[in-house]
């Protein structure tokens, strides 16, 4: 069973490993003939009611593949309005190789006429409200007919996660819906039949542009909605904070705050005139400092980032995991924070950040190839009750239930301070997202901002060179369509 939005993850990561979408509309096109043909008789009228979104353009190219039969290709509305590039090709396919095409803008001047098989390719996974007209009063025409209605993908009109309709739709008498099922389809009459449209596993296996599909979808958001980042760390080390914090807001958080010993202050805030710095007496993250942290974190509902830069002094990491047992909000645990994870006893939500060895500290396997050994560090991730992003060149991100790889990066992520910014990066989609969602889209926006600026830096890339290109790799995926 898979989401819409799931669904169009899979699409965007299947295109960017070579398989665009329109060699999957020939799948899908084929699979709706298929499904025709199994219903119909020779000689049989077999009339194909396109919408002008690609639920339209698989049944376009459905077309193509039903020549024998008596057909009748109708599209809703003017071609001109076709909505995708890809369904303007199949429509301008049938035209170049004159294949009978009718248009209807006007549901009075349709006439459904005594077709033996129907074909419903109105409206797919691209429906957002009540059927609007022509469509609504189509909708009915087909559900009146004395034909077999086949439709494509989703009954036009149903929305697929949920089987509800919100105004008229049609009643298919089978389905044929791509790659999986839907949730909505759980309590249908309609035969759902389930076609394979050559989407590789890979797109679900690992990470890619689709994973970042929804940052996009929530437009509108006021200040405050993406999120606050707060991140704990520095002491013997003053970088590392500072490129969690900034790459979380690269990431997209509306404000960064960096507690830092009093010592570290004046560099950590001269590194960037964007960071809130929020100093603590000493040199060291010590557990008088905890509940203030806490404190601060909790009352803005902040995204926690502790570890990078914390040093391992005893103080700190009783400090560490003292703040782990009392808060309660989400946190990203990082670098000298990790270790503490297999003692402590916590209420939060952790995205957990471990490299080979602090995996290894944790008590994942001592390997160089974390993906073979992703069931082990599966294992773990349920045993410690916490999402785990494990980092090699191909990260592993597991809940112990569900495990993805991502292989975005380049060699040149080596260098020092590319975890940090992962870590913020990661500090950011938690602000947003679930943690599995996260853990998975964090590495993928860090590894793609890299390989964004490879050709610039080659291996001689520095972790801030990566804080430029976060917000590209973010938000600068165009092919949507
Ligand atoms: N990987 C896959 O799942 C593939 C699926 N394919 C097919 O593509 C559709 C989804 O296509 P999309 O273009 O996103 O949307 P639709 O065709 O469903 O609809 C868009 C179209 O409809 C208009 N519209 C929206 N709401 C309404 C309404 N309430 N009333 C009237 N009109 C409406 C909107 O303006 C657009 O013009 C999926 O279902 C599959 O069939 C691909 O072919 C292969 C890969
Ligand atoms: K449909």
């Amino acid at each position: 069973m898979i989401t819409t939005d799931r669904m169009a993850m899979v699409d965007r990561n299947a295109a960017a490993l070579g398989v665009p979408r329109k060699q999957l509309m020939e799948s899908s096109g084929n699979a709706v003939a298929r499904a025709v043909r199994e219903r119909a008789e020779e000689g049989d009228r077999v009339t194909l009611v396109c919408g002008r979104g690609n639920n339209g353009g698989d049944a376009m190219v459905a077309a193509r593949f039903l020549e024998g039969f008596d057909l009748r290709v109708v599209l809703l509305g003017r071609p001109e309005t076709i909505s995708t590039q890809i369904t303007r090709e199949n429509w301008a396919a049938l035209g170049a190789a004159e294949v009978p095409t009718e248009t209807v803008t006007d549901s009075r001047s349709f006439d459904l006429d005594d077709p033996d098989v129907v074909v419903d390719a109105m409206l797919g996974t691209g429906v957002t409200g009540a059927l609007r007209e022509p469509e609504a009063t189509v909708a009915e025409a087909l559900n009146a007919a004395d034909a077999t209605v086949v439709a494509v993908d989703v009954p036009s009109g149903v929305d697929a996660d949920t089987g509800a309709a919100e105004g008229a739709a049609v009643d298919a008498d089978a389905v044929v819906t791509f790659h999986d099922t839907k949730p909505g389809f759980d309590d249908f009459d309609a035969e759902v039949v389930v076609e394979d449209i050559g989407i590789p596993d890979a797109a679900e296996t690992f990470t890619g542009p689709g994973d970042l599909l929804s940052i996009r979808r929530s437009p509108g958001a006021t200040k405050g909605d993406a999120g606050r980042a707060f991140v704990i760390g520095g002491g013997p080390y003053t970088g590392a904070p500072a490129l969690a914090s900034q790459a979380a807001l690269r990431a997209g958080v509306d404000l960064s705050f960096v507690a830092v010993p009093e010592s570290v202050k004046t560099p950590i805030q001269s590194y960037a005139e964007d960071l809130i710095v929020q100093p603590y007496e000493g040199d060291h993250l010590a557990p008088d400092h905890v509940d203030d942290l806490v404190d601060t974190a909790e009352s803005h509902d902040d995204v926690v980032v502790i570890g990078p830069g914390l040093g391992s002094h005893d103080e700190t990491v009783e400090a560490a995991e003292r703040f782990l047992s009392e808060f309660e909000g989400r946190a990203v645990v990082d670098a000298d924070a990790l270790p503490v994870i297999p003692e402590v006893d916590t209420d939060a939500t952790l995205v957990l950040t471990p490299n080979r060895k602090e995996l290894v500290e944790l008590g994942g396997p001592d390997v160089d190839d974390l993906r073979a050994n992703q069931a082990a560090i599966a294992d773990l991730s349920a045993e410690l009750g916490h999402v785990v992003l494990a980092k090699a060149k191909d990260d592993v991100i597991t809940d112990g239930e569900r495990t993805r790889v991502c292989r975005a990066g380049t060699p040149g992520m080596t260098v020092g301070g590319t975890g940090d910014t992962l870590a913020g990066i990661t500090a950011a989609m938690l602000a947003t997202h679930d943690p599995f969602e996260a853990a998975c889209m964090a590495p993928q926006i860090n590894g793609s901002a890299a390989e964004a600026i490879a050709g610039e830096v080659g291996d001689g890339l520095l972790a801030s060179d990566l804080l430029d290109a976060i917000p590209r790799a973010v938000w600068g995926d165009e092919s949507d369509e």
